[in-house]
């Protein structure tokens, strides 16, 4: 037997010994490697909807309350004491459990979940690890090096969670074990925050009450609620079309959705309805059922050099109209994004998405911003009617120049996928900037409809008043 299914075997007998329950009946953990998708859960019988497939007890799960951590360096979640920043804070639930993760990863096999540890991953392919080259791939997408954030993490885990490891090596390390250095602490820290970002989930805190009760992915990744490691429940790959279901409740338990589950179906998860660009930036993985929620984000600065073109005027005079405006008025970027519905209540994607409006805060933005203008500078454009003729074509020239500033066409990565010969990380590449492309192109499609429309009903308006004159 090879070592990962050595490794699936121990962390399935551990699972059931730390007081899950697992269908083994209807259940088998798979290796999915061949198709680049690690471990999964596949059903091996016809499954009834609404069937508990397995529970996970709160003790099992990874966490701050579960970790005998926060008991021995309580001080390590309180805020830095030594501190000149006032403002310095706790470390948040992202940082605690990095600190967690790593003391559990380092007690090694004292930890009681070395055989979880054993199946988490080791590499990933989100793009914080990806190479100059690799990150060139993403030019021009919504993945810019300020989203992907290696140098914030890096300086996160650098002054607040790797000088707690430094400091206290007793605690850290079980005896007789070799302390790392500061520059491997910082690597295996990475690897954890990362583990986290694809792995943990937001706990809510089995009260029947709670809103979130229904959720089995909650999207809050910004150190509100308590995040916690969650064995078994991570092995799920997830979809945008979807089968499974997470309830939190005084056990966490996993539940199928759907009354068609058939034998050989892979059982998955929702993390919600990301595009591809946040599916690869949190998870590493995109799928073509992620599409329908891919974005595009067009800068305010692009539109205005858009206006600056069509109204023939010099950027300047835009740049005096812009500074009547308080900062917080203007918005910087904004979202280009398809009308996509939600998954049915079995988690199927059955709506058919479309692209209905471009922006309703760049079209309201743009209209406040022309009529400054025209009160500033009368002659700029002539009415009411001209000035819908110039959004309609400063948001058709920006939603252009953004295609070019990707670093290959739409029929250019259409080509480059069917060749095939492509590494993961470059394939996934193109798919997001393809996406993006593709979202781009119904916005200039749709622009010009709209323009159409306007001037079919300037006409007919033109020929009414005609008509009523003689
Ligand atoms: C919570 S884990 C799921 C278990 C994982 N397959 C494993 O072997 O540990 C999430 C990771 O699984 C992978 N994954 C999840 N859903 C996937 C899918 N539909 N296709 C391919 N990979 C997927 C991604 O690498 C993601 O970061």
């Amino acid at each position: 037997m090879g070592d990962f299914q050595t490794a699936t075997n121990s962390f399935l007998t551990w699972f059931k010994s730390a007081g899950g329950e697992f269908r083994d009946d209807l259940l088998e953990i798979k290796d999915l490697r061949a198709r680049d998708a690690g471990r999964g859960i596949v059903a091996i019988k016809d499954i009834p909807q609404e069937t508990t497939l397995f529970t996970i007890p709160r003790e099992a799960i990874i966490s701050t309350e579960t970790s005998k951590l926060a008991e021995r360096l309580p001080e390590a979640f309180d805020a830095p004491a030594d501190d000149e920043d006032d403002d310095s804070e706790p470390l948040d639930s992202w940082g605690s459990l990095i600190l967690v993760m790593l003391y559990e990863y380092l007690q090694g096999e004292s930890s009681k979940w070395k055989p979880y540890f054993d199946v988490l991953p080791q590499a990933f392919d989100t793009p914080i690890f990806w190479s100059e080259a690799e990150l060139g791939e993403l030019q021009g997408t919504c993945l810019t090096p300020e989203k992907i954030g290696k140098q914030q993490s890096d300086e996160m885990l650098r002054t607040r969670i790797v000088p707690i490891v430094l400091t206290n090596p007793t605690i850290f390390y079980p005896e007789g074990v070799a302390p790392l250095s500061e520059d491997d602490l910082l690597v295996v820290a990475h690897r954890m925050g990362s583990t986290i970002m694809a792995y943990a989930f937001d706990l809510d805190n089995g009260n029947e009450q709670s809103d979130d009760e229904e959720d089995g992915w909650v999207e809050d990744r910004e150190g509100r609620t308590m995040l916690g490691m969650v064995p078994m429940a991570d092995i799920l790959n997830a979809n945008a079309d979807f089968n499974a279901h997470i309830n939190h409740g005084d056990k966490l338990e996993v539940t199928s959705l759907r009354s068609d589950l058939k034998t050989g179906t892979e059982i998955l998860n929702y993390y919600g309805p990301l595009p591809s660009s946040e599916l690869l930036r949190r998870y590493g993985y995109v799928t073509p059922a992620h599409r329908v929620y891919d974005v595009v984000e067009l800068s305010w600065n692009s539109v205005l050099s858009a206006l600056a073109d069509e109204l023939n005027l010099p950027a300047e005079v835009l740049g005096e109209v812009e500074t009547e405006f308080d900062e917080e008025e203007l918005e910087e970027y904004f979202i280009i994004e398809r009308d996509s519905g939600e998954p049915d209540g079995e988690g199927r994607l059955t709506y058919t998405a479309e692209l209905r409006e471009i922006s309703p805060e760049l079209e309201e933005q743009l209209k406040t911003f022309l009529k400054a203008l025209k009160k500033a500078r009368p002659d700029s454009f002539a009415d009411k009617r001209k000035r819908g003729e110039i959004c309609i074509a400063a948001i058709t020239q920006a939603l252009t120049a953004k295609l070019e500033q990707y670093p290959t066409s739409a029929q250019e990565d259409e080509a480059l996928l069917k060749k095939g010969d492509l590494s993961k990380r470059h394939r996934m590449a193109i798919e997001v900037r393809l996406g993006e492309k593709k979202l781009l192109q119904e916005g200039v499609a749709l622009m010009q409809q709209t323009a159409s429309e306007d001037e079919a009903a300037t006409e007919e308006g033109s020929t009414k008043r005609a008509k009523t004159k003689a």
